[in-house]
């Protein structure tokens, strides 16, 4: 492991040693010492891809973004991108391509397509994927194990990425606030290619790690994305949401659930942003939740993106979320493992209904859930 990726693609010259980027991206004359062998290709350029692949082009590292918005690809390469947000404004060209149209083999592919386009998106680059390179996944839910099932596992890398961000229109991207990401291998152990991945994307953010066991925070990342698909049953904010009194027992017993699931599964998560997996441990005191449910609300606080990704696609979009592959595989991990999830079943059946028209977007909703589960654990 760790010599996959040849060295040299995004090295310094002659040398294996590692690129820390300055804390001022702008300022860092450091991208001008990448030598590429071929673009970094990301691939999805929507809310996430879209802002990797603006940094990674503003620092001076040669990236193509392809996506299936022909709209979104002409304006990226023309006109430019235009980022926004608290965090970082500015307009910068990117080479981008329709799948159809893109050319040439690549050793380092960014994935960051929403879950259930995995599987059509990794048929559609397996062909542009050089022998020794990698698909890293920026995504949330378990896709790994559909990238490794496309690419092999030996191609396949794992990434945990929490900032915030939404694709408001072809060509503009809002960057919502910062967060953790984190990448590791496939399968546990820290490798050099994965501390190389981790340098390169610090042109993106500066606190990007690398990791041995990453699944500990993809399975982190679940449980607390279980909370977020929670909070768009209601039109609230998510700090309001997370904050509110009555909504914390319910909000409790949902992530408490999923820590329990990746137990069963041999995954011990670890915490980020606000998030304490171990506050929702059935015995934890309730006031450790609400301090977490408390700090990820001050996580969201400041950010341009209030409400999450799935009410943006519920609410906006009116297209269907990732409801079955991201926190469907929750209830399918526990029910392989002899184990359940039926506040998570809870959860998803109230998404369907409002991804079918049979339910609207409600606080009351969230009252409904609630006395469900108190109805499950009575
Ligand atoms: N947005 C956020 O703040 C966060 C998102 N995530 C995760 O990141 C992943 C990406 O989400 P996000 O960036 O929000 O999603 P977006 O919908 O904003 O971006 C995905 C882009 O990929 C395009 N696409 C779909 N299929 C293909 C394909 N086969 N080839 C190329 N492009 C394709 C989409 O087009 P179209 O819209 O037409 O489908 C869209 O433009 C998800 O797993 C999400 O859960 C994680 C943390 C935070
Ligand atoms: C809701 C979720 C988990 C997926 O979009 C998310 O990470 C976000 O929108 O911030």
């Amino acid at each position: 492991m760790g010599t996959i990726i040849p060295h040299g693609w995004y090295c310094r010259r002659g040398t294996s040693r590692l690129v820390r980027m300055d804390r001022d991206l702008k300022k860092t004359s450091a991208a001008s010492q990448w030598q590429p062998r071929n673009p970094v290709l990301v691939w999805g350029g929507g809310a996430i891809g879209g802002c990797v692949a603006a940094f990674l082009a503003r620092a001076g590292i040669p990236v193509k973004m392809v996506d299936v918005v022909a709209e979104h690809v002409h304006i990226s390469r023309t006109a430019g991108l235009r980022i926004d947000g608290p965090v970082a404004q500015f307009v910068q060209a990117v080479p981008s391509s329709t799948p159809a149209d893109l050319e040439g083999i690549y050793d380092c592919i960014l994935l960051a397509v929403k879950a259930q386009h995995t599987e059509a998106a990794v048929a559609q680059l397996t062909p542009h994927l050089s022998p020794g390179g990698v698909v890293v996944s920026l995504q949330n839910g378990l896709n790994e194990e559909r990238i490794a099932a496309g690419v092999g596992a030996h191609r396949t890398i794992s990434g945990f990425v929490n900032f915030a961000a939404d694709y408001l229109e072809p060509g503009h991207i809002s960057y919502g606030n910062r967060g953790a990401i984190k990448l590791g291998e496939y399968t546990p152990g820290l490798t050099q290619r994965v501390e190389e991945l981790a340098a390169l994307l610090r042109a993106f953010d500066p606190d990007t790690s690398a990791e041995a066991d990453v699944a500990r925070y993809k399975w982190g990342k679940l449980a607390y994305g279980s909370l977020l698909f929670a909070t768009a049953l209601a039109n609230e904010t998510m700090s309001d949401s997370l904050s509110d009194a009555q909504h914390q027992p319910l909000f409790t017993a949902l992530a408490g659930e999923v820590i329990g699931v990746a137990i069963l599964a041999g995954v011990s998560p670890i915490g980020f942003d606000g998030f304490e997996p171990q506050a929702f441990a059935v015995e934890a005191p309730v006031s450790e939740s609400k301090r977490s449910l408390s700090l990820m609300a001050d996580h969201y606080r400041h950010s341009t993106k209030q409400r999450s990704g799935v009410w943006r696609d519920l609410a906006v979009r009116k297209r269907k979320t990732e409801v079955d592959v991201q926190i469907g595989e929750i209830v399918r991990v526990a029910k392989a493992r002899g184990g359940q999830a039926p506040i998570t079943e809870v959860l998803i059946r109230m998404i369907r209904e409002i991804e079918n028209g049979q339910r609207s977007i409600a606080r009351e909703n969230l009252v409904e859930f609630a006395q469900i589960v108190r109805e499950l654990n009575a």
